[in-house]
């Protein structure tokens, strides 16, 4: 493993994930930094996970060999513009969705080494998906690098055309939302029928915990035959299964999906 110094700029949910799932990973946390502006997130992150923390972006990412750039979207422009003196040869990685690659030299007022990164929340848990665009100038070390550490925490994907992050935001990045709130939508439906909230949540994660764990065991099956093999003919399934399509869950869906790109999309022309 890498021993190089990363500092995450912005300690909100997804760099605590991140840090969550490289130091569960056995990454040393000395080699971890994290800043952020107020101090109950930065003391929760050095109790649990034993990494150094700070209020001075500028010294930290002076010290760093790769800073990882998370903070909101709205704000990164004036990040860049403060953390610029302190940047040099390091490694940039922006988590940040919507801004394009070119906006960062802006930004920094000059050229800069950036990766950008689309993960997502459950790298706290090593189960993460991260897609990751590098232009052509950037060479193989550093990308080697960026992949190793989100690989750290999950799976990867390389996308090539820098386009491709906004569906990696659709389809990964904000997705596990989509899947809670199907999940809190079916909690609901069985309080309705008087069931508990806790035997509701109880029942319906761990049927989306074994539905994950069966698509991911058996690559080799479509996902309509999984689907299949649950839904007896004439039986209960089918007649909720019917329920959805009727309803319109696809097409939703697609739409859903593509109101997320849009607003990526949107976000590259705004900041
Ligand atoms: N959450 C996700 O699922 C997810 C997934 C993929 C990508 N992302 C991207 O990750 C980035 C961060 O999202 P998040 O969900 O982690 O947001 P978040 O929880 O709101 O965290 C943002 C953090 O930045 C801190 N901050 C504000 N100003 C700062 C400054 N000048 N210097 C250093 N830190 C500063 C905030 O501190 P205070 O709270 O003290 O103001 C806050 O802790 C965004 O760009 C987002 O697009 C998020
Ligand atoms: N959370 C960020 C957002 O909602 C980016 C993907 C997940 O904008």
């Amino acid at each position: 493993m890498t021993k190089a110094k990363i500092c995450f700029i912005g300690a909100g949910n997804m760099p605590r994930a991140i840090i969550g799932g490289l130091v569960a990973s056995g990454y040393d946390p000395h080699l971890i930094h994290a800043t952020n502006p107020s101090a109950p997130k930065l003391d929760a992150m050095r109790a649990d996970f034993g990494i150094h923390t700070s209020h001075d972006n500028l010294a930290a990412a002076r010290d760093a060999d790769v800073v990882v750039l998370s903070v909101k979207p709205q704000l990164m422009e004036a990040v860049c513009r403060e953390l610029s003196p302190a940047i040099d040869k390091q490694l940039l990685i922006t988590i940040a969705a919507g801004i394009p690659e070119r906006r960062y030299h802006d930004y920094f007022g000059k050229q800069v080494k950036l990766i950008r990164t689309m993960p997502n929340t459950p790298m706290l848990l090593g189960l993460g998906m991260t897609g990751l665009y590098a232009p052509a100038k950037i060479g193989e070390a550093d990308r080697a690098l960026a992949g190793m550490l989100m690989q750290s925490c999950g799976d990867i994907l390389w996308v090539e055309k820098e386009e491709d992050i906004n569906k990696v935001i659709a389809l990964a990045g904000s997705s596990p939302a989509y899947f809670f709130l199907f999940v809190e939508a079916m909690v609901e439906a069985g309080m309705a029928l008087n069931m508990t909230e806790e035997a509701a949540r109880h029942l319906a994660q761990q049927a989306a915990v074994g539905a994950a764990a069966m698509m991911k065991a058996n690559p080799k099956q479509s996902l309509a035959q999984l689907r299949e093999a649950v839904t007896s003919k004439g039986g209960t399934t089918a007649q909720a299964i019917a329920t959805f399509e009727q309803g319109g869950l696809r097409p939703l869906v697609k739409q859903a999906m593509g109101n997320c790109i849009k607003r990526a999309e949107e976000m590259a022309n705004t900041f």
